[in-house]
């Protein structure tokens, strides 16, 4: 599998080292990248032995089977369309796109026209396949998300003291923080939707880790779950587990016995 790569940032970088040079997808290779940073784009090509495109055309009409984004909401807006339309299967890390009813509708029509399929890996949480299964005969009824981090990974957030930066939907809450919340969008997709699913975020200086605690009820019973992520090493905003969401869904991808 030739893969291209949108985004040379944390997840995009831990991508390039683990598939490239750690080798840890078998014979599949990180091709091409594209991303916005010319220079940078041009350091990791020589790096990790890819090609640099400077526009997404060339990657989408270059020899690659499928395209991962780890880049931001907006580039998922702007490409996934393309991508899709011309046959290429798209991995998604900027899950927060799909809070939007319409684009959703828009990339799965064209989806089914051109055969290509989106992968959305869990990201920073996990539980998405208790919901899933609770809701399969629409008997989940709550849905919840309380997400804590250090003041550094939070956009306004004061330096000394704890404080509930959001509370509501996670559709308001992707809007007001559209680089540290995708966790609740694809909670919502596997659960009751962005405009039922509550969220909560908290500035915590006391903590070093991004936790996210879901709990959920419905007629199956409850689900209490709490992930304590370790950030990336150049990003607190985004966890590890989100970086090794992406290496897991690239691995199950063409899996024949498929688990959840
Ligand atoms: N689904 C989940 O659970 C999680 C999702 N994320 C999301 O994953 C994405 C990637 O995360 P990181 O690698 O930590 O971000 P990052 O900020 O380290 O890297 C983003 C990369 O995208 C590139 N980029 C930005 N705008 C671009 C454009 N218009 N065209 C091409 N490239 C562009 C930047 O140059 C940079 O290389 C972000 O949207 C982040 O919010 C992060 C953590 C968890
Ligand atoms: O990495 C995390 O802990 C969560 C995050 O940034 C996101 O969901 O956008």
């Amino acid at each position: 599998m030739r893969i291209g790569l949108i985004g040379g940032g944390n997840i995009g970088k831990f991508l390039l080292q683990s598939i490239n040079i750690d080798g840890l997808l078998s014979g599949d290779k990180i091709a091409g990248i594209y991303t916005r940073n010319q220079q940078a784009a041009a350091e990791l090509a020589t790096e990790f032995a890819v090609e640099n495109y400077s526009d997404i055309q060339s990657l989408i009409q270059s020899n690659i089977d499928l395209v991962v984004e780890a880049a931001t909401i907006k580039v998922v807006k702007d490409y996934a369309a393309a991508i899709l339309a011309s046959g290429k299967d798209l991995v998604l890390t900027s899950i927060g796109a799909l809070a939007d009813e319409d684009f959703y509708k828009n990339i799965e029509e064209i989806c089914r026209e051109s055969g290509a399929m989106i992968h959305l890996p869990s990201g920073a949480i996990g539980g998405l396949d208790v919901l899933k299964a609770a809701k399969s005969i629409g008997e989940l009824e709550s849905v919840s998300i309380t997400t804590r981090k250090p003041p550094q990974a939070l956009p306004g957030a004061p330096a000394d003291q704890e404080q509930v930066m959001f509370e509501g939907s996670a559709a308001e809450a992707i809007e007001l923080f559209p680089k540290n919340i995708n966790v609740s969008i694809i909670l919502s997709l596997a659960g009751l939707g962005p405009e039922q699913t509550g969220v909560k975020i908290i500035s915590d200086p006391a903590v070093s880790k991004n936790s996210h605690t879901i709990e959920a009820t419905g007629s199956f019973g409850t689900l209490s779950l709490k992930v304590e992520n370790d950030p990336m090493p150049n990003n607190p905003k985004t966890s590890y587990l989100a970086a090794l969401s992406v290496l897991s869904a690239l691995k199950n991808k063409n899996a024949v016995i498929k688990m959840g």
